[in-house]
């Protein structure tokens, strides 16, 4: 039970307050609040708890929350056209359209229709090759999130060892870009990968981006490692029970007597993505009206 408890839902709360707080004087400077445009198609209840707890956190940070909610079965080019709307919407400053989409809806040809300069989450390809070449723009929330936990940690990570499990898009390769950016010595891992345990022995650093329950086990770790558990998996319901339990990529449990610090699921990796959303929204706002976003504010 050695491991220390990486808390993700304190970080996020000072986080948001910080977020809050600047929101103020952006809409003082501004005449006008930063807003962030959400975008659901369907019915999808996990997706819906998400965007809820995006809109409470937008409006608790001072910004505006505009919620689209759009029929499962809405057509691509009226998607489009919403996304064009928000596009040229002076008082929309982010936009998220929520993943995943139905399948009729293709979701690369939707990313690509928003703004690169209000693409908030991240997954535009102008800002996943702003990313790769080191130039400035925005960072997917969820990577964002988990390198503030690191750094906050472990300070300089400068010749660490670290191990990313999962190569999407949106978690594990720009993941990998940023522990990259800090001089991290970084391998990725995945599915096809040979000895998964013996990949992660080396790690100082191991971020786990699967999507399956408990899959890392103890005995693959490093001990006193640093683990980000990204995953976020609802396991079958016990006997009696209507939802079963929130569990990561990790088994956590086992995992908190090897490592040095892990990261919880829940109150870990998720309560931070949505404060970097708001973060994100605030720095496109300040950029969005030319005005400069005091350095460190954040
Ligand atoms: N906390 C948060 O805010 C967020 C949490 N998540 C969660 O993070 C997890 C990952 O999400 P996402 O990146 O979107 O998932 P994807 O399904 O897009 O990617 C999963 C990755 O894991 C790899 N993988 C699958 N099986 C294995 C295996 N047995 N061994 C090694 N690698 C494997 C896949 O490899 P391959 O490429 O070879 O198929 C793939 O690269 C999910 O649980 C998701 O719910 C996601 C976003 C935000
Ligand atoms: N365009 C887009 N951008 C995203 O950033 C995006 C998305 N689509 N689709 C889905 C994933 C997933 N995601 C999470 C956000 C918060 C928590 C979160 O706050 N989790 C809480 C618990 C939530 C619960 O209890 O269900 C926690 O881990 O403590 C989790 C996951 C954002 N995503």
């Amino acid at each position: 039970m050695g491991a220390q408890v990486i808390d993700g839902k304190g970080f996020a709360a000072k986080l948001r307050e910080r977020v809050g707080a600047q929101a103020e004087k952006f809409a003082q400077a501004a005449g006008r609040k930063a807003g962030l445009a959400v975008v659901l198609v369907g019915e999808d209840p996990a997706s819906q708890v998400y965007v809820r707890s995006k809109h409470k956190a937008t409006v608790a940070a001072n910004m505006e929350s505009f919620e689209h909610r759009l029929p499962a079965d809405t057509g691509e080019a009226e998607l489009l056209a919403l996304v064009e709307r928000l596009n040229a919407d002076p008082a929309v400053d982010g936009i998220l359209v929520q993943l995943p989409l139905p399948d009729h809806l293709d979701e690369q040809a939707v990313i690509a229709a928003i703004s690169p300069d209000k693409d908030v989450d991240g997954f535009h390809v102008t800002n996943a090759g702003r990313l790769a070449v080191g130039q400035s723009g925005f960072v997917p929330c969820t990577p964002l999130g988990c390198m503030m936990l690191l750094t906050d940690r472990l300070g300089d990570l400068s010749g660490l060892e670290a191990v990313v499990i999962g190569r999407s898009n949106i978690v594990g390769k720009p993941m990998a870009q940023l522990l990259l950016d800090a001089n991290a010595t970084v391998t990725i891992a995945h599915s096809r990968t040979k000895d998964l345990p013996g990949v992660v022995k080396r790690a100082d650093i191991v971020v786990a981006a699967v999507g399956r329950a408990e899959m890392v086990k103890a005995e693959w770790l490093k001990p006193q490692a640093t683990v980000i558990d990204v995953g976020i998996n609802r396991l079958p319901p016990e006997p009696g029970a209507e939802k079963g339990r929130l569990v990561g990529d990790v088994d956590y449990g086992a995992a908190q007597g090897v490592a040095g610090a892990i990261t919880p699921v829940p109150g870990g990796v998720g309560p931070m993505t949505i404060a970097v959303l708001l973060r994100n929204t605030l720095v496109a706002a300040y950029r969005n009206e030319g005005l400069d976003l005091p350095e460190g504010a954040l």
